[in-house]
């Protein structure tokens, strides 16, 4: 039977899933909605920082999954859907987002982060009208939602918690619990769309293909129109052609570096069937495919005519090694910009055409224009219709908000320091990896006094940068207003220790650094006149520590060696009495060292020390008297960790 009428419209029509939930197909099967099953390819990797919001990220991946199986089916089963629906499901908690659990241990941590408390669930929804051109190409036009379900978690035991976990059932569900099992017993309430937490926002849905179907003309492929929701809420319809190489916007779902591989690879290397696996997620328009390889598909039908489409990649995934292997480049291509103030420049003048850059970075016209072309393939950059047919160019929200060197989140002199300092460090990798050595001595120019000032000016430039990127979810991971008084441990500039007092009004805060770096940390602090951080100069081995109530510890502890950091490590208790606390801030390693690949990188230039999972660095503070508290994976650059001093 039927429900909504709306699902009759469907009738007749080719609708797609491109999701293999169980869950989200059982929804929609009662509904009486009649469509086949093709699992989307697209990987969820998207960067989730560089959204605003957490439904902005459910949603962005909703779309990918269904653009990618969209673009897909007209090539590789030689049929185009009507409708391609996508769906991701996630939840958040304490500003975290929780996706799917890799292992028992992650899918504790996600639940012990739910116990007790409410949460959200989000999934973000797109649909996909999809309308096939003469030439082959796609046309589509794109509806997307989201819905928001509060659910609140009972106080639950580790007992139960590993209960649950040993009965397998988290595994394959966001935030590691499934309502409609024996998940549901954990739950206290439901505030909102029940199906929402199971996987799809059925209600929600219906009314959206209501607007489609009942009150909409806007079905026309060859115009881009917004469209109301009668009922409100305004719906963006985006209509676009997969025939572009270049986006016309920018777009923080596909990695930029991707879609350079992808165009690389194009024209190259059709005939795999792994690199077209890769290559057709996002750019699936660029390329033509030999009917041979749809042989690789497995059809299975099932029970009442759902199509699941079981295709696996064969054979390794290439795009992924072009992408490793054009990295130097893509980064080279973005420290050159940097270095060349084109970012600034584009935001002072936006839409100057490559000429007149050339002229404003005094550089080769011939050369900005390759550069102006690799960053706009990057997303760093964009174009403008000028009305010439030359275009302009002006920074995507990215640039705008990092790559400006006066931007309040600037990461210019960090790039910079990735240009002069680790750049050539890494030139060394061979030697590096052979030797066992850090390669930072081969590449010091010069030891003279005003070079070696310029070189720790640079540095404390490059930490500055990028610790007020960070310092915002450092300052904010956990509730520090017990504490009164803290010590910023080679607090270097005091860009931690000013965010902490902003975000805590209570605490001030005393930066610890080498005389050197204090005597040169004066031009950092200008905006800043608040007296609750103050500067003291020591050594953190050996001088004594100003007293505190906590103890901050951010990017210290990887790199030194195990000597030097049991030496500051018990320094620290020493000076701390029970109750103090321990704010520990790193790049924490997943528990079987697979990743993140920024902490493993870095690690290739290092100096002393090693990097470290936060179970790990809970070890080693447990050696010093210090209980852990708290963990938090932030979705910035640095992650963070609470103790107390037993
Ligand atoms: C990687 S930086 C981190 C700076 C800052 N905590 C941040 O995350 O932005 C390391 C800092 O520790 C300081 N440092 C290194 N050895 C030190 C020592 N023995 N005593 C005091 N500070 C030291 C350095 O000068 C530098 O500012």
């Amino acid at each position: 039977m039927v429900l909504n009428p709306v699902i009759s419209k469907l009738s007749g029509k080719l609708v797609v899933l491109a999701s293999s939930s169980p869950r989200r197909l059982e929804i929609l099967r009662n509904a009486g909605l009649r469509f086949e099953v093709v699992p989307s390819w697209f990987k969820e990797t998207l960067k989730k920082g560089l959204f605003k919001a957490p439904h902005e990220y459910a949603v962005e991946t909703a779309k990918q999954k269904a653009l990618e199986v969209a673009r897909r089916m007209p090539i590789k089963h030689l049929k185009t859907p009507d409708m391609v629906i996508g769906a991701d499901t996630i939840v958040t908690v304490d500003g975290m987002i929780l996706e799917k659990p890799v292992d028992k241990q992650d899918a504790y941590r996600m639940l012990s982060s739910l116990s007790g408390k409410e949460h959200s669930v989000f999934t973000g929804v797109a649909i996909v009208l999809c309308h096939e051109k003469d030439d082959d190409e796609l046309d589509y036009q794109m509806i997307d939602f989201y819905e928001e379900t509060k659910v609140k978690f009972a106080d639950l035991s580790q007992d139960m918690l590993w209960e649950y976990i040993n009965s397998g059932e988290p595994m394959d569900k966001a935030g590691g619990y499934g309502i409609q099992a024996l998940g549901g017993m954990l739950v206290e309430y439901v505030h909102g769309d029940f199906l929402n937490v199971v996987g799809f926002p059925l209600n929600h849905f219906c009314k959206q293909l209501d607007v489609i179907y009942n009150h909409c003309s806007f079905v026309n492929p060859e115009t881009t129109e917004s469209v109301y929701d009668r009922h409100s809420s305004p719906i963006l319809i985006e209509q676009k052609d997969t025939s572009t190489s270049i986006p016309r916007h920018s777009s923080p779902s596909a990695s930029p570096l991707h879609k350079v591989c992808q165009r690389r690879c194009a024209y190259k290397c059709c005939s795999s069937f792994a690199k077209v696996n890769r290559l057709s997620k996002q750019d699936a328009g660029e390329i033509k495919l030999h009917n041979s390889e749809t042989t690789m598909l497995s059809v299975m039908r099932s029970g009442d005519g759902a199509v699941i489409d079981q295709t696996e990649p064969k054979k390794g995934d290439l795009g992924l090694i072009c992408e490793l292997m054009d990295g130097f480049k893509a980064s080279k291509a973005l420290f050159t910009a940097s270095k060349f103030g084109l970012f600034d420049v584009l935001h002072k003048k936006p839409g100057l055409d490559a000429e007149q850059i050339a002229q404003e970075i005094k550089a080769s016209v011939k050369g900005t224009e390759t550069l102006l072309e690799a960053c706009v393939s990057l997303g760093l950059l964009k174009t403008r219709d000028t009305g010439c047919p030359k275009p302009g160019f002006e920074n995507t929200d990215e640039a705008s908000c990092f790559l400006r060197s006066d931007s309040h989140f600037s990461l210019h002199a960090y790039i910079q320091h990735c240009n002069d300092t680790l750049w050539p460090v890494f030139a060394h990798l061979e030697s590096a990896v052979r030797e066992g050595t850090s390669q930072h001595g081969k590449v010091k120019s010069s030891t003279e006094i005003c070079q070696v000032i310029i070189l720790q000016l640079r540095f404390m430039h490059a930490m500055h940068s990028s610790a007020k990127v960070a310092a915002t979810a450092v300052a904010t991971a956990f509730d520090l207003s017990s504490y009164k008084t803290a010590c910023d441990v080679g607090g270097c500039t005091g860009a931690i220790a000013y965010e902490l007092i902003k975000i805590h009004p209570d605490l001030s805060v005393a930066v610890l650094d080498l005389p050197a770096v204090v005597e040169m940390s004066a031009p950092f602090q200008r905006q800043h006149t608040d007296k609750r951080v103050t500067f003291k100069a020591g050594d953190f081995l050996k001088d004594e520590l100003p007293k505190a109530d906590l103890y901050v510890l951010v990017r210290i502890l990887h790199d030194l060696t195990d000597e030097k950091l049991h030496i500051l490590l018990r320094r620290i208790s020493d000076a701390c009495t029970p109750g103090c606390g321990l704010l520990l801030s790193e790049i924490f390693l997943d528990e079987n060292r697979s990743g993140p690949s920024r902490g493993l990188l870095q690690a290739l230039s290092m100096s002393e020390g090693k990097q470290r999972s936060a179970a790990e660095y809970s070890r080693l503070l447990k050696g010093h008297g210090f209980i852990t508290a708290q963990v938090k994976h932030t979705n910035s650059l640095l992650d963070a960790m609470l103790c107390t001093k037993a």
